[in-house]
This record gives structure tokens, C-alpha cells and sequence, in this order.
């Protein structure tokens, strides 16, 4: 049944949607299934999505007309099909009037994602107008309170050195707390790696206390502030407070020095939004493992890397991971800096839609992935700015010399970008920086030929 004539205003137009401020608009790369229209599919996907089915059904009224999500726009050729949804379409909280993110995900990238005349659909942007943007929570916390534990400039304070500890799984308690103080003694910043969280060979409550313990010797020994992200992740809700609990009263008079990390994309909105809710004062670490399921450019279904940042902005995610943008070990491009963009400024463009943030926190974007002091340089000079949170694993405990080494080499990577000095010039002076070339040839040789006959000079 063709609904475009209920479901399609190809009349209306972009900017008195935006400047009507009731819709929340979206942008999908769709094709249909060979047979079907472009706007009969689209119109389908819009009723699905909104008030209707694939027939009309008799109990239709005037006010659900008034509330169908309408296309509003369509280039087939280049399968680029855009909806408005009715901002009444979104469900609210009974406790408190508020906007929750699993409904516009229902809604926009729900049922529509299995409709048997849709080859595929992948949602690259959407707008979301001020009186729907102001019912989110947006973050409580961001980089700015990192900075102030750290003592550093709160608007600009610059990299926070960070590592994962590796490997990844099976280290107990002890190995694993070591790891830590190692790192700390030139780093600023763990955080678990994702899987890790309760594992009978490395049970959380011991393992955190000798990691509050190994944090407090790291502080006395370096007379610096250390931060330490710890994976609450849980199915249940109840598991995630009595983890987030327990990490606050053991790290005592630390506990601003922790942040809490969420593997958000495999437990979804409802546990980013619990520890946003429940522990508004620790920085809400997304890590979003698994995500690229469904955000990899080859995957033609679901949402893109930049629609997962802005969603995470909006439920209130005080960092999120943004890859490395093509100088990682992740799929990624020097483009996704739209994506950092997006989380941190007030007004950004995304690749369809501006939006304004009407001063709504910025996200920190976390730099993740096979980086290492070598390749920080590139990044920094692609992203425009350093005032991000990096975190490298084989990067600093991959260094010949150890982790705090390695947190060493990264903290000069970072010296030498913010002084414009080229990074083999650095090295000259900076041992750990140097040890770096040596630590990461195939990446030394790549990024800086002839680094070999010039480290060797200064020698
Ligand atoms: O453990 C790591 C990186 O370890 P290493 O530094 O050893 O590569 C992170 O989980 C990934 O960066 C996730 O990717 P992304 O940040 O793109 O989500
Ligand atoms: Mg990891």
C-alpha cells in the first residue's frame, strides 16, 4: 500500500521545520528492496516509525494525523531519505517529565530497521529542537573537573595521559594494582579495560582496594593527582550502584579522583543513564565496545560513529571514545573530527544538520586504540587541539622500558606538539620519548623517515 500521500510532505522545508522548533529531523542512507519505490519505501518507513503500519487502520484520528512522522526530503540517487518526527512521538518519565533516549531510538531506528521492503537503512545525523534538547540530562561532568583534580587550567588544561591496563583480562589483584602504580608514576589516568570488572581470578573489591592503595602511594611519590576510571558495568541496575558504591567509599578521600566506565553500547541507554542519574559527581566514562556492529561504514544498517557521540552527549556520557581517526588501530578517518567537534562545541555542523547545544555541557572526547607517543603528534595536528583524554595500552606498556616510561613518552609526544617542535627533535632531549622510535619501529619509520640517522647524531 502506497501511504505517501499521508506519510510524505516533500512541500515542507528544512529550515521552517527548524525554525518551528516541534520536530526532531533525521537523516538515513535507505534503499529499498528491488520492486519497491523510493518514496513508497520511505513513506512506509515513516509510518512504521511514527503512527502507523502497512495498512490504515480504523482507529485512526484526527489527532494521530497531527503526530505521523512525515518525509520530508528524498534524493534517491544518492538513497538519502530524511523524517520529521513530531516531538510528541517521544516518550517522557512519569518521575519526572524528562526525555529518555531509548525512545528516540524505538522510534527512529527501531521497527524500521527489519521492514521486508527495506534493503537497508542507516541513520547518519538528526537534529534535536531546543524544547526536546533541554529534556535530556546532558553531562554533569566532563575534562574541566579532571583538570581541576589534576590542578591544571580548567578551560584549557590539555591531554590527560592515559592508559588501559594490559593485557586486557587475567592479571590478578596484585599484577594488576602494580601495573597501576607503574603507569601513575608518569601518567595522569587508567582506566579498566572493558571486559574487566568481577572476575573470580581478580575479584573487584580486592582488586580496587589495592588500586585506591596504589593510587594514594603513586600521589605520595609524584606529589600529583592520579585518576582512575572503573568499569560498573552491569545488566542490573542494583549491580552497577553497589559497584559504584563500593569503588567511592574505598577510594575515600579520593573518590573525585574516579570515574565511572560504562560499556554503553552492549547495556544501552538504561545503565548510561543509571550512573548519570545515580553519581552525578564522577566523570560517566562511555566506552562503546561493540559498537561498530552497527556504526562501521560496512555496515548499511543502524547509526553511524557520529550519531552514537551525539546521542552520548545527550544522555549525559561525561566522555565518550571517538576512535582515532584514522591513526589508531580502529576503523576511522581524519574526518570523524566532526565527531569530536560535535561533543564539545556549542554549535557544530554534522554532516546534515547543525546544532546548537544552548549550553549544554560538552562530551570529552577519549582517543583510544593502538595510539602511541608517536602517532599523538598527527592526531593533534588533524583535531586542531590536545584537550582530549588518551588513552594508549600496547602504547605505554608495549615501551621497551615499562609503563611508566611509557606515560612518560606520551607526556613529551604531548610536550613537543603543544611547543610546535618536531617530535625527533624532542627525542634528542627526552629519553623516554626517544626509547619510544625504538619501542614502535614499524610506526617510527612510517611516520618519521630517517629518525634512525638523526636520534643516533644526538647519541
Ligand atoms: O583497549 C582499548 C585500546 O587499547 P590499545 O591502546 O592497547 O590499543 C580500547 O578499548 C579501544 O581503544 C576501543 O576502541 P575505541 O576507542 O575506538 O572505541
Ligand atoms: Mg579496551
Amino acid at each position: 500500500m502506497d501511504q505517501s500521500n499521508r506519510y510524505a510532505r516533500l512541500d515542507l522545508k528544512e529550515a521552517d521545520l527548524i525554525e518551528g522548533g516541534r520536530h526532531v529531523l533525521c537523516a538515513y542512507v535507505m534503499k529499498p528492496k528491488a520492486g519497491y519505490g523510493y518514496l513508497e519505501t520511505a513513506a512506509h518507513f515513516a509510518a512504521e516509525s511514527s503512527t502507523g503500519t502497512n495498512v490504515e487502520v480504523s482507529t485512526t484520528d484526527d489527532f494521530t494525523r497531527g503526530v505521523d512522522a512525515l518525509v520530508y526530503e528524498i534524493d534517491p540517487e544518492k538513497e538519502i531519505m530524511k523524517i520529521a518526527y513530531p516531538v510528541e512521538l517521544f516518550d517522557r518519565n512519569i518521575i519526572d517529565g524528562r526525555a529518555m533516549l531509548c525512545s528516540f531510538l524505538t522510534l527512529t531506528i527501531g521497527n524500521n530497521q527489519g521492514m521486508g521492503d527495506v534493503e537497508y537503512a542507516k541513520m547518519h545525523d538528526f537534529y534535536v529542537p531546543p524544547c526536546y534538547l533541554r529534556l535530556f540530562d546532558g553531562p554533569s561532568m566532563n575534562i574541566a573537573d579532571m583538570w581541576r583534580v589534576l590542578g591544571r587550567d580548567v578551560r584549557n588544561g590539555g591531554m590527560v595521559v592515559g592508559t588501559i591496563i594490559k593485557p586486557k583480562l587475567g592479571l590478578r589483584p596484585k599484577p594488576f594494582a602494580d601495573a597501576c602504580h607503574e603507569f601513575w608514576l608518569g601518567g595522569d589516568f587508567i582506566k579498566n579495560d572493558e571486559p574487566q570488572g568481577n572476575q573470580t581470578f581478580a575479584p573487584l573489591k580486592e582488586t580496587i582496594r589495592l588500586v585506591a592503595d596504589a593510587m594514594k602511594r603513586a600521589q605520595d611519590e609524584t606529589g600529583e593527582a592520579k585518576l582512575f576510571s572503573a568499569n560498573i558495568t552491569a545488566d542490573d541496575h542494583y549491580e552497577m550502584v553497589a559497584r559504584g558504591e563500593y569503588i567511592l567509599e574505598t577510594f575515600g578521600e579520593n573518590a573525585d579522583h574516579v570515574a565511572f566506565l560504562v560499556d554503553g553500547y552492549v547495556t544501552g541507554p538504561a545503565a548510561i543513564t543509571t550512573a548519570r542519574r545515580q553519581f552525578p559527581r564522577q566523570f560517566l566514562h562511555y566506552h562503546r565496545a561493540g559498537h561498530g556492529a552497527v556504526t562501521s561504514p560496512q555496515s548499511m544498517r543502524g547509526y553511524t560513529a557520529f550519531v552514537l557521540s551525539k546521542m552520548a552527549r545527550l544522555q549525559g556520557a561525561s566522555g565518550i571514545h571517538t576512535g582515532t581517526m584514522g591513526y589508531g588501530k580502529m576503523e576511522g578517518e581524519a574526518a570523524d573530527k566532526i565527531m569530536a567537534y560535535m561533543l564539545t562545541d556549542d554549535a557544530a555542523e554534522g554532516p546534515f544538520y547543525r546544532q546548537d547545544w544552548l549550553g549544554l555541557k560538552a562530551t570529552t572526547p577519549i582517543i583510544s586504540g593502538g595510539m602511541n607517543a608517536l602517532r599523538l603528534p598527527g592526531f593533534f595536528d588533524n583535531l586542531g587541539h590536545s584537550n582530549v583524554i588518551q588513552t594508549s595500552g600496547g602504547g605505554a606498556f608495549g615501551h621497551l622500558d615499562g609503563g611508566t616510561a611509557g606515560a612518560k613518552s606520551l607526556r613529551q609526544s604531548h610536550e613537543a606538539w603543544m611547543a610546535g617542535v618536531d617530535l625527533v627533535t624532542y627525542a634528542r632531549e627526552h629519553r623516554e620519548l626517544a626509547r619510544a622510535f625504538e619501542s614502535f619501529p614499524a610506526d617510527a619509520d612510517k611516520f618519521y623517515p630517517g629518525w634512525r640517522d638523526r636520534l643516533q647524531r644526538a647519541a
